[in-house]
């Protein structure tokens, strides 16, 4: 069983328990209750670079990585270092994150707010936008047939921006053909944990000329942001970096001016 595999057999199993404590139906009426999702596109079409930074305690390829007992706080952090979105890993066996975490940082920052998680049900993007999110990953690795398209209609019809994330050729062909505005190519390849982060620079020109092009994974500096951005990144998903810098606000301030912003 793949890495990934794994992951997602978690995933199905906790999904299964929340599903059979919360109702779909009660999740619904907590999105018609909820204010309507924020639009993350300006942000990623700012001229220069846009970081996404992102709430992450640990992974399955570092194990630990930072205690973080207060993520609003350090989401508050992200934002006024100029953060344009955060990504909240929610997926809690892997990566110790939470629904709780991701309502915790929508209530404090008034950026978009990114669920990261291993979405591959419709009820998941109805919990994303009951807690808060304005954003939700879909996986084109994770999600076949026509389940990506059913999931990526769905996330639209809930005010949702879906980022498609790719790591292939193929994978970026699926997501043209759903005429994704958003899609990612995540440096990191989820099925052995490689990061490569030139994965970025060789499939970047496959993606399409009007989506916003994410660059996801493997930043350790802002050189490496800078590099992401001169082949064609408009935005940078950034975790472990970030997680471990003692001072967040001004580390994103050097990838966006490193990088470049006018
Ligand atoms: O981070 C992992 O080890 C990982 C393993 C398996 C599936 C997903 C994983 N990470 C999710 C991400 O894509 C990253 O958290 C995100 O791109 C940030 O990456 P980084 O800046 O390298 O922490």
């Amino acid at each position: 069983m793949s890495v990934l595999d794994g992951i997602l057999a978690g995933v199905r199993e906790d999904l299964a328990q929340r599903q059979s404590a919360v109702p779909l139906a009660e999740l619904k009426a907590r999105v018609s209750d909820a204010p309507p999702a924020l639009d993350p596109l300006p942000g990623f079409r700012a001229p220069g670079v846009s970081i996404i930074a992102e709430v992450k305690r640990k992974s399955p390829s570092k194990g630990e990585l930072a205690t973080i007992a207060d993520p609003a706080a350090l989401a508050a952090e992200y934002a006024a270092g100029g953060a344009a979105a955060i990504s909240v890993l929610t997926e809690q066996r892997r990566f110790g994150g939470s629904l709780d975490d991701l309502a915790a940082v929508r209530a404090e920052v008034s950026v978009p707010v990114l669920r990261k998680d291993f979405i591959v049900t419709p009820y998941q993007l109805w919990e994303a936008r009951a807690w808060g999110a304005d954003l939700a990953l879909l996986m084109v690795v994770s999600l076949p047939g026509g389940l990506l398209e059913e999931l990526h209609g769905l996330a639209l019809e809930l005010g949702l921006t879906p980022l498609v994330e790719t790591h292939t050729e193929e994978e970026i062909a699926r997501a043209a053909d759903l005429g994704a505005e958003v899609v990612g190519i995540n440096a990191r390849d989820l099925t052995t944990l490689e990061v490569d982060r030139a994965v970025f620079q060789k499939l970047a020109p496959h993606l399409p000329e009007a989506a916003v092009k994410i660059a996801e994974s493997g930043v350790t500096g802002p050189e490496d942001v800078a590099e992401y951005h001169a082949w064609g990144a408009d935005v940078v998903l950034v975790g472990e970096a970030l997680v471990r810098s003692g001072d967040p606000r001004s580390s994103i301030g050097e990838f966006i001016s490193q990088a470049g912003r006018p």
